[in-house]
């Protein structure tokens, strides 16, 4: 049997792995021991550029624990959304507008790697296909997980939908507050961003006002 390679959720007892320590994603190998000790080395160093003492009881683990941070925040470098979203595609003739409206999105700013965050409203009409509803939400978390900036992460939904499920139209609106304006930069505390990308039917102004309601209602 092939060595297992350890990972930081790895339990080793005697340098064996005997076990992971439960986590509530799919990938078990998110936290990679390399990536964690490299990158950690650099939280340590940054620590101590900005006057700190990473040595000091409450920042000893800090490093590591902002190592396995930032490797959460960008597991989506590593996650396929269209075999996401080809795991549930069922025939269907339905085709009226499908909304999942308010989904939660974290993202991280790829200026200042500071998070934005707010709500994503997904949207289809299909031709012949839909897709599980959780579906949806796990796409919008797919390029969530990455640097981004707000503008590519709406259309990156957008396109994937229409890619794997062909649809008659697809469309995506995001709406988002980023720290970076707020804690820092212009300091704008109540200022929000929406962005949207729409294609096909959604096109037609009708269609995209039905949708608008929808998402307003
Ligand atoms: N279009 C877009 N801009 C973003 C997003 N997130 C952050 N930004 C902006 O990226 C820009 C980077 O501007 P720079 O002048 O290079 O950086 P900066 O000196 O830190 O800018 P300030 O934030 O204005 O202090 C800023 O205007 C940010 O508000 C995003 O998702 N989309
Ligand atoms: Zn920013």
């Amino acid at each position: 049997m092939a060595e297992k390679k350890i990972v930081t959720d790895d339990i080793v007892e005697n340098g064996t792995v005997v076990g992971d320590y439960p986590t509530h994603y799919e990938r078990r190998d998110m936290y990679d021991a390399e990536t964690t000790r490299d990158v950690a080395d650099h939280v340590a160093s940054i620590i101590q550029k900005l006057g700190e003492d990473p040595e000091r009881e409450g920042l000893v683990k800090t490093p590591e624990r902002v190592a396995k941070a930032y490797q959460f925040l960008t597991q989506g470098y590593a996650q396929d959304p269209k075999a996401i979203l080809r795991q549930a595609m069922f025939e269907e003739t339905y085709n009226e507008i499908i909304l999942v409206k308010d989904i939660e999105v974290y993202s991280l700013c790829e200026h200042h790697m500071l998070p934005f965050f707010g709500k994503a409203h997904v949207a289809y009409i299909p031709d012949g296909h839909i897709v599980g509803l959780s579906k949806i939400p796990r796409t919008v978390e797919v390029f969530a997980r990455r640097l981004q900036v707000q503008e590519r992460l709406t259309l990156q939904i957008r396109e994937a939908i229409d890619e794997v499920l062909k649809p008659q139209g697809a469309a995506v609106v995001i709406e988002a507050q980023h720290l970076c304006m707020m804690m820092r930069g212009v300091e704008k505390q109540n200022s929000c961003t929406t962005t949207s990308a729409v294609s096909g039917a959604f096109r037609n102004h009708s269609t995209r006002d039905e949708f608008m309601r929808l998402v307003r209602s």
